[in-house]
This record gives structure tokens, C-alpha cells and sequence, in this order.
């Protein structure tokens, strides 16, 4: 109806989920699917919800193709948004503030709640415009991708739901474009928390000597810092794209002997550790990065050792870099391209995603997934404060995304696309 397709009901249904406060670490899951469910009902979409984890709702909702048979399309975003330091922001995060500019504050607003909802904004107005779509359209609305995604879309993806939906590709988040080009990604950094730890002999304070725990760490440290350094300065230097390099950076530092005081000054300590948040991208090699950490940062020679908290790997169990083609080969990378052209814009070129998503898991199956969130004339603000989004921009996106379905959904290659799956 008319009211319902207005800017200002739009605008307003945005508001109501970016209000369901579903900050980690205990997200209002129920709420979001609640409100979720009632507006797929709203479109006569299939919907259910989901618990592989007993409280942590995935909601999945589908507009059932004219030939079910084709792979479908896979709309993806998640539900969770970061925490946010309520007193730091100038309008509180969860209260969707609209300014007089037009900007929509809110935590959840570039990551990812806008992208969840233009996808269910494109199909209300494809359905308005009475389109049918070839291929059946899944929408997931996931939990924990800010915690990992293992409860969310890691289960999702080992599903037999999943299966069944047979997917022949996959549209997840991207960044925002502080220029006027929407970023498109092909894959991203995987991530590799790394922990090493030297021990060493203790001793007074006053004493030098070698092979204290601390000296040895600080040599690995040193190590680590020419190396990040060598890695920034291809960026600097205009070489590489962010994505495109190996990132390290210090994220703790754990040392020293407790005193009711602060710390004992006058002892050596025996144990010394670091934490560095590693991200490697599909193209790096993991193997010459691990003999890396192995015999320069935590070689046992020095009394050191290492581990990992976490250990993405950057290919796919049939040794494949786990990167989405952007060449002729894979005919979903340039329909959007040509469907956001159709819409009156433009993509950037191709990028490596710097951090983690869930997209991961779906290109782990061989399936072809490109981040995109459409975003231009925006600075990137995610996980960051006063994240917000503009009207305008929010709009533009329902527009883009309803070129991009309209695209994907009737795209008939007379089903070789279900052939090729395994090359991404
Ligand atoms: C390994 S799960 C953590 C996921 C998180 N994603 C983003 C986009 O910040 C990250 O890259 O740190
Ligand atoms: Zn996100
Ligand atoms: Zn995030």
C-alpha cells in the first residue's frame, strides 16, 4: 500500500529494528525474530525460525521462484551488533535518531541492521511492481557473527536446511565508501590470534643477563615490528590495497610480578607473553607465515612457545584459495556490477575484505559470495562511536538492491551454474 511504501514508514520500520538493542554480549535474539518474522509475514514470505543453539534465533525467510529447481539466491546478514559506550555517543546508540541532516544514529546501522532491512525494503517493492522471480530468494537473518558466527552461520552452512536451499550464491556485508563508488569484496583476511610466550630464568633487577623471559619476548616483538612494518609500508607506499597485506598488530601484553603496589621493580619475572591479532589474506602464504612465527617470533631455541585462539584458514579443504572469482567465469560478479550500474551507480574495484565475516563459511563451500553493503558518501564508522547512516543513502541501497534481485533472481544460464559451484 501506499503508506506502507512511503519514505517515512520506510525510514520508521529501519528505526524499529536498529531499536531491538541486540548487542553482544546477550542480544535480544527473540525480539529481533519476533519483529523480523511478523515483517516477512508482512510480504507473504515463507518464514521460520531456526535454533541450532537454544536461544539464538536465525531467521530464514523465502520467496519461492517460478523455477525452484535453478540454485537460489542467498541474501545474508546478521542480527548482532557490537557493544557500544553508551556516554560516548552523542544520541544514545539504540535510539535510531534521525538528526536534522537526515543521519540515522544508531549502533547496528552501517553493521549490518541496513542491510538486513533494504533487502526486505527491494522485495516489497519488487512485489509492488509485481515481479516473479525465477529463482526462489532465501533472506537469513543470523546470530553470533560478531563472536565468530559458530552458533550462527557456521551451523547454518553445515545444515541439511542448508543444502536443501541449494544456494548458487551468496551476498553478505561489505564496508562503507566514504566516495561515491560502493564497495564490492571477493574475500577477506582470515584471522589468526596469535599468543606467544617466553620464559626465561629469573633474577634481580640490578642484573644483566641473557635469556631472561623478558629479553626474549622483546626480541620476538622486535621481530614483529619490522615485519608489520614491511607489510605497512606496501600499503603506504600504494602497492597494496589494506586487504592485501599481512596485518599483525600487538594486542596485549602480559608480564610482570604482582605487588599490592603495582608491580615488584626489582625481579626479573620468569614468564613473559603477547597477543597479536594476525590477518592473513587468501593469497599470502600460510605455510612460509607459519615457519615465520615458528623459527623468528617464538622459536624454542629461545625459550619460547605459541598458540593460537583462533586459525582461519585462508583455503578450502581441496587446497583452493578461498576467494570469489571476479573474472567472466563467475557471471554473479558482473551482473551486480551491471546491476548497480543500471541503478545509477558505480563499484569500485574488486576488494579483500580486511576483517573477518560470515561469508567465510559459504565460500568454504565452494559457493560464491561477494560483501557488499551499500553504503557511498559515508565514512566507515562500524564498531565504532556515533555509527550512523544516512537517510538518502539508506534509500539509495533499497534501490541498488532491487536492481541486484531483480538481476539475480532472473539470471537463467539454463543451470550451469549449479555445475561450476566447486570453482567458486
Ligand atoms: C573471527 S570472528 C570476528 C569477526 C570480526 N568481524 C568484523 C567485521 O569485525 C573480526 O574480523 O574480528
Ligand atoms: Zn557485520
Ligand atoms: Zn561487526
Amino acid at each position: 500500500s501506499e503508506s506502507e511504501s512511503g519514505e517515512s514508514s520506510i525510514i520508521s520500520r529501519f528505526q524499529q529494528y536498529l531499536k531491538i538493542n541486540t548487542a553482544q554480549p546477550s542480544p535480544r535474539y527473540e525480539e529481533a525474530a519476533e519483529f523480523l518474522i511478523s515483517e516477512g509475514k508482512r510480504l507473504s514470505l515463507e518464514s521460520q525460525s531456526i535454533e541450532f543453539v537454544e536461544g539464538k534465533p536465525l531467521v530464514l525467510l523465502k520467496w519461492e521462484g517460478t523455477k525452484p529447481h535453478l540454485p537460489s539466491i542467498f541474501l545474508y546478514s546478521h542480527t548482532d551488533v557490537v557493544p557500544s559506550e553508551h556516554s560516548k555517543w552523542t544520541h544514545h546508540p539504540f535510539s535510531a535518531h534521525l538528526d536534522s541532516q537526515g543521519r540515522i544514529f544508531a549502533r547496528g546501522s552501517q553493521d549490518m541492521k541496513c542491510v538486513g532491512m533494504q533487502y526486505l525494503e527491494a522485495l516489497r517493492r519488487l512485489k509492488a511492481r509485481n515481479f516473479h522471480p525465477l529463482r526462489s530468494i532465501y533472506l537469513a537473518f543470523a546470530p553470533d557473527e560478531e563472536i565468530g558466527g559458530h552458533d550462527g552461520a557456521e551451523k547454518l552452512a553445515q545444515s541439511e536446511i542448508f543444502q536443501r536451499m541449494n544456494v548458487g550464491v551468496v551476498l553478505d556485508e561489505g564496508l562503507a565508501s566514504p566516495d561515491a563508488h560502493y564497495r564490492a569484496f571477493y574475500a577477506e583476511r582470515s584471522p589468526w590470534w596469535l599468543v606467544i610466550k617466553a620464559v626465561g630464568a629469573p633474577g634481580h633487577g640490578s642484573k644483566l643477563y641473557d635469556n631472561s623471559a623478558m629479553e626474549n619476548l622483546l626480541k620476538s616483538i622486535e621481530a614483529i615490528r619490522r615485519f608489520r612494518a614491511s607489510q605497512f609500508d606496501l600499503i603506504k607506499a600504494g602497492f597494496k590495497a589494506e586487504g592485501e597485506v599481512v596485518s599483525v598488530n600487538m594486542v596485549f601484553l602480559k608480564a610482570g610480578t604482582p605487588s599490592p603496589t603495582g608491580f615488584v621493580m626489582n625481579l626479573q619475572p620468569s614468564e613473559a607473553e603477547a597477543g597479536f591479532d594476525i590477518r592473513v589474506p587468501p593469497t599470502a602464504d600460510p605455510e612460509s607465515l607459519e615457519r615465520r612465527i615458528a623459527e623468528e617470533w617464538a622459536p624454542s631455541s629461545r625459550n619460547m612457545s605459541f598458540s593460537f585462539k583462533q586459525k582461519a584458514s585462508t583455503h578450502s579443504k581441496s587446497g583452493k584459495p578461498l576467494l570469489t572469482k571476479t573474472d567472466s567465469s563467475n557471471p554473479w560478479w558482473s551482473l551486480l556490477e551491471n546491476a548497480v550500474e543500471m541503478a545509477g551507480s558505480k563499484l569500485g574495484k574488486p576488494e579483500v575484505f580486511p576483517a573477518a565475516t560470515d561469508a567465510r563459511y559459504f565460500r568454504d563451500l565452494g559457493l560464491p559470495a561477494i560483501g557488499f553493503s551499500p553504503m557511498a558518501n559515508t565514512p566507515i564508522l562500524l564498531h565504532d562511536h556515533n555509527e550512523f547512516l544516512h537517510k538518502d543513502e539508506y534509500l539509495k541501497g533499497i534501490e541498488i538492491y532491487e536492481s541486484i534481485i531483480k538481476a539475480y533472481a532472473s539470471f537463467n544460464d539454463h543451470g550451469r551454474d549449479g555445475a561450476s559451484k566447486d570453482e567458486l
